[in-house]
């Protein structure tokens, strides 16, 4: 459905304190408290030892690291002692990448927007210009610059595959990821009579987090305003980087680095005149202590000007890829219709690929990484995102709940994002989505819950709406409806 042309609609712009409410109201609902089960041994990612011998104290990495720049830190198993970056790494499950309600985001992300940074070194790899830096408490960061204004659109005639990276976008898709997602299958099997007042006690220690309070598939991602000069060019030990720094003909300092996008001087970043706009995310556990599986998305765009995919020629598509492990079995399909429903909402055409943690094979959560050519146009929706769920017709009973409640106005998802993101360091700056986005994420919104509709009303016609809704929350069901 085209959008409507970038003009608002009836509903006015929210005061921030009001959305901060809604916000608070929309954790404090029964689908934003699902109680988990314990989480078994084999369900988490990392494990820390428990006994270190004197012997073998020596090699470990943080202890005998003497880096310049690095303070001196003694880490035990003691997990107070950990700084926020390794125990949100210990805190990784196979069903999320932190629990709800997880008092370390406030620190962790509060770490990332205010930490020194002892190192910036560009990340080999990918393809447009991106830093990894690292803090003294050995954390470290995916740096991406900002590269276009909160109201620009991208050029209408450019190639999603041409798009650049945004900073805003990889803040704000961390923001929409907490909001909308699901419930994991961890939190399925409860007692229904239990939530409510597991809630209520759930309650006051939610309200007293102001911050982050998790929906798990993004890494954190928070802004900040770098300075170019004194917290790249002066301590990289990247001689490559350090060579692509210039000052422009105002006197802002730029610099472009080296990858196979967008760096040259022509596309130079750069701080006004030092200060740059970037975001920063927190950096998953090194591929060597946790190796990932990167997952070619069946519904991958042809990455060419002329060549159509199969999917959007083959209206039958989805009955071949229900076929085919890992989507004939478990989540994974569902898992990958909530990543559609991520990506529709931000206009993200750009999933050729998603990964997941190797350790927990085909049974675990999708990793939404890479979400930086996301909110590039707002008056214009791309219905061919959503052709996933339109074709396969199946969504996670909960998260057709969840986008439900953010329909309506009590938990409007324009409201509660834009309450959300002003928690963002760089809201001070500008807010991170113009009201232009925050009223195109209704809109689509819309769209979603119209696309399931069709889905329900046809599978009713058929004889059952089961073949439409993933049955994850059945005892809940009749406690939570929205519209009750
Ligand atoms: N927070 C993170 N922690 C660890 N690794 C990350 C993180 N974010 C991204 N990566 C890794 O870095 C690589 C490049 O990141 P990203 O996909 O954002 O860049 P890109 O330039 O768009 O790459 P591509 O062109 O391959 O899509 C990815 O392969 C991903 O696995
Ligand atoms: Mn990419």
């Amino acid at each position: 459905m085209p959008g409507s042309g970038g003009h608002h609609d009836s509903h006015q712009e929210e005061p921030v304190e009001s959305g901060l409410f809604k916000l608070e109201a929309l954790f404090d609902h029964p689908l934003y408290n699902m109680p988990s089960s314990p989480i078994p041994e084999e369900d988490w990612l990392l494990k820390m030892k428990t006994t270190v011998k004197a012997s073998e104290k020596s090699s470990q990495m943080w202890v005998s690291a003497s880096q310049e720049g690095y303070g001196d830190i003694q880490w035990n198993s003691d997990s107070n002692s950990h700084p926020p970056w390794l125990r949100f790494h210990l805190g990784i499950t196979r069903w999320q990448l932190y629990p709800h309600g997880d008092s370390n985001m406030n620190l962790l992300t509060q770490q990332l927007a205010t930490h020194r940074i002892v190192s910036a070194v560009q990340k080999s790899g990918g393809t447009q210009l991106k830093l990894v830096m690292s803090f003294p408490n050995y954390g470290q960061a995916m740096f991406k610059p900002m590269k276009q204004d909160r109201d620009e659109e991208t050029n209408y005639n450019l190639y999603y595959f041409s798009d650049f990276e945004r900073h805003n976008a990889e803040i704000s898709a961390f923001h929409l990821d907490r909001l909308i997602k699901c419930l994991q299958n961890d939190c399925i099997f409860f007692f229904a009579s239990l939530v409510f007042s597991f809630c209520l006690s759930l309650f006051h220690s939610c309200l007293s987090l102001s911050l982050i309070l998790g929906y798990r598939r993004i890494p954190p991602v928070v802004g900040r305003l770098v300075d170019v000069v004194k917290e790249i060019k002066d301590i990289t030990t990247d001689g490559k980087l350090a060579r692509t720094f210039f000052k422009s003909p105002v006197g802002s300092v730029c610099f472009y680095g080296q990858c196979s996008y967008y760096c040259s001087t022509e596309h130079a970043v750069c701080g006004r005149p030092r200060n740059l706009e970037a975001s920063l995310a927190t950096m998953l556990p090194d591929l060597s202590l946790a190796t990932r599986t990167t997952w070619r998305s069946p519904w991958r765009r042809s990455y060419s000007r002329s060549k159509l995919a199969i999917w959007e020629t083959e209206p039958d598509y989805c009955s071949s890829v229900q076929k085919i492990p890992p989507y004939d079995k478990g989540t994974r399909l569902v898992d990958f219709m909530d990543l559609v429903i991520l990506d529709f909402l931000m206009s993200n055409m750009d999933r050729h690929h998603y990964e997941t943690f190797e350790k927990f094979g085909n049974n675990t959560f999708l990793i939404h990484l890479d979400n930086g050519r996301a909110f590039g146009r707002h008056s214009k929706d791309e219905p061919s995102i959503l052709t996933p769920l339109a074709q396969c017709c199946r969504i996670r009973h909960s998260t057709w709940l969840r986008l439900r409640l953010l329909s309506l106005p009590k938990y409007r998802l324009s409201d509660v994002m834009r309450a959300s993101l002003s928690n963002d360091p760089l809201h001070k700056v500008a807010p991170l989505l113009s009201e232009n986005h925050l009223t195109a994420l209704d809109r689509r919104l819309k769209t979603v819950l119209e696309t399931v509709d069709r889905c329900l009303k046809r599978a009713t016609e058929d004889g059952g709406r089961d073949g439409v809704l993933y049955h994850d929350i059945a005892n809940l069901k009749d406690m939570i409806t929205p519209a009750g």
